[in-house]
């Protein structure tokens, strides 16, 4: 089957201040995302992983570099076919206590993308109890607002309004990292729910290991700008090719005394090594 999006050697300064462009931010990074595939982006903070979704999503300009969408080169689409992409292209933000609008009631949130597609308000808002079902919330957060509801919940609300217009594919930057553990399980089960159901694919940009296992088919490790490894989950996890996807992994936390153990052995002999 053919890739839905694909990047090619994408490069890509932020402008700066006083100077033409400030320092390379993506250095060549290429990739591949299939349909109803969830490509998890990982690497430290800084690393540009939230730089090149944006790159997707047309909210930040490359400099180099070609992204390609179902065939399309989408690079530098003009504003009018953004607007058209976005129909198909979806975003899930980290924090869901700043990514709703307060002074919206919840069917006024899930209605907007609709409406913003060209749909009547009243056909819009007779959709809004099917998408929150479909995240498994009651009917009657429909006439509420954001402040009345928890981070997990928030989250449901911003995940039932990316898939209003049935994406084919949702970047979803560090979606459960504001959350609980126990509140993280069940947002990332619902995802996967939304993509076995619909077929959606994600590029799922976390910093969190344990969460890219969870979701991901495959996993992109990127360090400062450049993706150094991409690959299976199980092969990149279990035997990672590069020292920093290694140290990334011995890095990951973990509550058993035995592997903390072993971890700080593998890092002291990873430095010496170096
Ligand atoms: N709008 C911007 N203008 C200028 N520089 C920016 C802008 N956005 C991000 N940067 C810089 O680009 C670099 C990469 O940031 P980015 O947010 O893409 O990294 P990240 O891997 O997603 O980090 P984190 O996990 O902390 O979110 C950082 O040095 C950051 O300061």
């Amino acid at each position: 089957m053919s890739d839905l999006l694909t990047i090619e050697d994408l490069h890509l300064r932020y402008p700066a201040r006083g100077l033409r462009h400030g320092p390379e931010i993506l250095k060549g990074v290429s990739l591949s995302i299939a349909p109803g595939e969830t490509l998890g982006l990982v690497g430290e903070s800084g690393s540009g992983k939230t730089t090149l979704g944006r790159a997707v999503l047309g909210l930040a300009s490359p400099t180099s570099g070609n992204i390609t969408y179902k065939g399309e080169n989408i690079t530098h689409a003009s504003k009018k076919r953004r607007r058209a992409l976005a129909r198909e292209m979806q975003v899930v933000f980290q924090d869901p206590y700043t990514s709703l609008n307060p002074a919206l009631q919840i069917s006024d949130i899930l209605a907007e993308p609709l409406v913003a597609q060209g749909m009547k308000a009243a056909e819009a808002r007779q959709r809004v109890g099917g998408l929150l079902d479909r995240v498994g919330l009651p009917a009657n957060a429909a006439e509420r607002y954001p402040r009345e509801f928890s981070g997990g919940q928030r989250q449901r609300v911003a995940i039932a309004r990316a898939v209003a217009l049935q994406p084919r594919l949702i970047v979803c930057d560090e979606p459960v990292s504001a959350l609980d553990l126990s509140t993280q399980a069940v947002v990332l089960d619902l995802l996967i729910d939304l993509q076995r159901s619909a077929g959606v694919s994600y590029l799922f940009i976390t910093h969190d290991l344990s969460v890219v296992r969870h979701v991901s088919h495959r996993v992109a490790v990127m360090y400062r700008g450049e993706l150094v490894e991409t690959g299976p989950v199980a092969d990149v996890t279990n035997t990672p090719s590069h020292d920093y996807t290694r140290k990334l992994l011995l890095a990951a936390p973990t509550a058993d005394p035995d592997r903390q153990r072993e971890r700080r052995q593998a890092r002291r002999a990873l430095q010496t090594a170096q």
